[in-house]
């Protein structure tokens, strides 16, 4: 089990974590929901060890392989795509060519395998950014609005493609996301937070995923909205 246990956390004068404590199944996906600038980042920043809790426990994160998605993208920038995707496979890459080309293919990103990130747009560069965590055998995911700029129908390729990696090799997974939809699609758990100082609102096992109906989709989405609102 891998969890965060009364984490709070302050940036100077302002507040942003307020006595949190989240669990995350291991091998399920979670999704963190909640506004913009609540400390969602703030959260996976702490999971990942790049910022330090005030005070609190983080249990299960240190050691582990992590893929981080970032909300801005990473790519490095004198690497063409492929080559991106290769170099967060260090020795590993050698044989892997079909593995990358099949990601790429899946996600209709071949024809930029040899382009460099700068003559990319951005929601691209955001896909092959999410390509690369896939790649990477990580045992967990964390994955900051990583479809924030990318358009309706390769959101739903994308989002395929990480339910796909998630469950066949068995990966953690924390995503955070500001939009409904998106964490009914891709989650099994979905944490709501408040508003600055950030706390837990409610958290909803989410039984739509994996059930096509378009009534569950809705009845997810009401429970969801009647804690938004509240
Ligand atoms: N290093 C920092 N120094 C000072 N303030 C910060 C720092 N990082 C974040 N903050 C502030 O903390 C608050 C929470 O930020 P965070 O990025 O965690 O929110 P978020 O929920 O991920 O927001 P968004 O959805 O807009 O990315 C914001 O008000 C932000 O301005």
């Amino acid at each position: 089990m891998y969890k965060i246990e009364d984490v709070s956390k302050s940036y100077g004068d302002l507040k942003v974590l307020d006595n949190i404590s989240v669990e995350f199944a291991a091998g399920k996906t979670t999704c963190l929901l909640g506004p913009s600038g609540c400390g969602k980042t703030t959260v996976l920043k702490i999971l990942a060890g790049i910022e330090v809790a005030d005070s609190g426990t983080v249990e299960g994160f240190s050691g582990e392989d992590i893929s981080f998605v970032f909300q801005e993208d990473r790519l490095i920038p004198w690497r063409t795509v492929a080559e991106n995707l290769e170099f967060v496979l260090g020795k590993a890459a050698e044989g892997k060519e079909n593995g990358i080309d099949q990601l790429l293919e899946r996600a209709g990103l071949m024809k930029y395998r040899e382009y460099y990130p700068k003559k990319l747009s951005g929601g691209i560069r955001k896909r092959v950014g999410i390509l690369r965590a896939l790649i990477y055998s990580s045992s967990i995911m964390l994955m900051d609005e990583p479809l924030s700029s990318v358009d309706a129908a390769n959101k739903k390729v994308m989002m395929d493609l990480i339910k796909e990696v998630a469950a066949s090799e068995n990966r953690t997974c924390i995503f955070v996301t500001h939009d409904i939809d998106e964490a009914i699609e891709i989650s099994n758990r979905i944490v709501i937070l408040s508003d600055k100082p950030a706390n837990i609102k409610a958290v909803l096992e989410n039984s739509y995923i994996g059930n096509p109906s378009v009534e569950g989709m809705l009845e997810m989405r009401k429970k969801i909205e009647e804690q938004i609102v509240r």
